[in-house]
């Protein structure tokens, strides 16, 4: 079928519902959605839901599969799956106004025909139309949809993840979600920290449609970096990359559904599903990364943040209760307020003009080189100008008692760090606290406001839209950390790369219809 005629087709036939299996009902199918009617004795239509219900959006549809009926030899099913704002189920769902995300499935039995392949034609048919039209809605980019399509993602699954529970959580609430959506897929189970990093670098591109990390932020991370360290970089960072959270912080996957403006999901459980089904039928979204160099010589990528002072103790010293999931960041934090230690050393940046000369990331070819993206950058042993006549760098000392840089505006599921901040705005921000005799009742206030970001309107926190950065520590260890992943201590700078990465995520969605099949 060409693209064309699959954009305007409009379809109509009679179907049975599963619950009401005497009334034949009138379906429709017109690309953008799926009608559904009672069928008169007179064969005319009438609505048999209430004005709010008795359209489907295809933007809620993830999947359709034909199904044989297992008692009757002729009747054929399609099987819609919806994932959808509902009234939540049972006792909460009859007092509660507010509407959830959930899953359901609408079953339409064909059996016009008298037999069961003459059925099956004209379900399959409608499979094809409606496959098709969740295929189109994702306006995928043209060089995924000519190269991409039959391919399957590469899904890596970290046993040592958050609370250990990676691999329970994928086959429970995933594989089934991606059955449904016809999303394929091949899972390795990491086996060891760098695993990943090092699976991805001697993969064939064009064998995968994109990767998927089933697994905290640490696991992007690795394999961003994994992918960047390949002769073809500028190839393979074209891979979108979903995330299952299964980790502690979960920071990639929540930015991308606080970007399509979907409620976020509280439980693991739930969260794990929203993130299925925004993979299972993805849109290719670009994300701002960061060249990030550190003391040891390395250039490391890095898609989240760069964490100093407090905000790194809490997360490196949070491992030994990696077993309480996200809540060891609470943990430790609790800890450190405290008992709080300042940070010795300057923070050297430019800041963030929309008009300045970046990275086009359409401009990237097979011939760029890491070192066109740094522009900004000097080497480490040249000292930054800091006259301010005559260059764009500043300079601001410390003692700190908080330091962070984001690329994004959640560093975790639970604390927003940056509150303007999307997948791909062009800039890092900058925030810091200076280590005065206010520290503790300070950094109690932040700690208990990260969760929202309100902390960012107190006026002991200064934070800023930067390009580029260089954080100078006086002290000779600590930790510093990007990604939440631990680095070598002393001196780190980095530059935003904007727009450089693709994810697998979902659009803004303007036109949210309530449904209830
Ligand atoms: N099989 C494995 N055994 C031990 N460590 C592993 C294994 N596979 C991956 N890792 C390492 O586990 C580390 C943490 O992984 P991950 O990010 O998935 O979880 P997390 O740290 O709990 O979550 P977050 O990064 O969101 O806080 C990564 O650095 C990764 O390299």
């Amino acid at each position: 079928m060409a693209e064309s005629e699959s954009r305007s087709i409009d379809i109509q036939d009679t179907f049975f519902l599963q619950d009401q299996s005497s009334k034949p009902y009138i379906v429709k199918f017109s690309t953008t959605m799926l009608s559904i009617s009672l069928q008169n004795n007179d064969n005319q239509e009438r609505s048999v839901l209430d004005n709010n219900t008795q359209l489907i959006s295809i933007d809620d549809i993830y999947g359709c599969l034909c199904m044989k009926d297992n008692k009757d030899p002729i009747k054929c099913h399609l099987n819609i799956y919806l994932y959808s704002l509902r009234k939540p189920k049972g006792i909460i769902g009859t007092f509660s106004k507010k509407l959830t995300l959930q899953r359901s499935q609408l079953l339409l039995t064909y059996a016009k025909l008298n037999d069961y392949e003459s059925n099956l034609a004209v379900v399959t048919r409608w499979h094809y139309y409606i496959a098709n039209a969740i295929y189109l809605r994702r306006n995928l980019p043209l060089d995924i949809v000519t190269t991409k399509r039959d391919k399957r993602a590469l899904v890596f699954v970290n046993p040592a993840g958050g609370a250990g529970k990676a691999y329970r959580l994928v086959m429970e609430y995933v594989i089934g979600v991606w059955s449904e959506a016809e999303f394929t897929y091949h899972i390795i189970i990491t086996e060891r920290a760098g695993h990943a990093r090092d699976y991805v670098q001697s993969i064939q591109l064009a064998d995968w449609s994109g990767i998927v990390l089933a697994s905290g932020d640490g696991l992007i991370y690795e394999v961003i970096n994994g992918l960047m360290n390949r002769d073809d970089w500028q190839e393979a960072l074209k891979l979108p990359i979903g995330h299952l959270p299964c980790g502690s912080g979960n920071a990639f996957i929540t930015n991308i559904v606080r970007y399509s403006q979907q409620p976020i999901m509280k439980t693991m459980e739930k969260f794990i599903v929203q993130a299925a089904v925004i993979i299972a039928t993805y849109n290719v979204l670009p994300f701002d990364m960061a060249v990030v160099d550190i003391c040891d010589g390395q250039r490391l990528f890095s898609f989240l943040c760069i964490e100093w002072a407090i905000v790194a103790d809490v997360d490196c010293d949070s491992e030994q209760y990696r077993f309480l999931g996200e809540a060891r960041f609470t943990v430790e934090a609790i800890k450190r307020v405290i008992q709080p230690r300042t940070y010795n050393g300057y923070i050297d940046y430019i800041p963030y003009d929309a008009a300045d000369d970046t990275v086009n990331t359409n401009q990237i070819t097979p011939n760029t080189t890491i070192a066109q993206l740094h522009r900004h950058l000097l080497p480490f042993n040249e000292s930054i100008p800091t006259d301010s006549t005559v260059t764009k760098w500043r300079r601001i000392n410390g003692p700190f008692a908080h330091v962070l840089i984001t690329s994004k505006a959640s560093i975790s599921k639970d604390t927003i760090a940056s509150t303007k901040s999307t997948l791909s705005d062009g800039y890092l921000t900058l925030q810091y606290i200076r280590a005065d005799s206010s520290i503790r009742m300070n950094l109690a206030k932040t700690f208990t406001t990260m969760s929202d970001g309100k902390y960012l309107d107190y006026d002991f926190v200064e934070w800023m839209p930067i390009r580029a950065f260089r954080i100078v520590p006086s002290d000779t260890s600590g930790n510093m950390m990007i990604d939440g992943e631990k680095v070598s201590y002393g001196p780190i700078q980095g530059e935003i790369l904007p727009s450089i990465g693709r994810c697998m995520g979902k659009p803004p969605k303007l036109d949210q219809v309530s449904i209830n099949p």
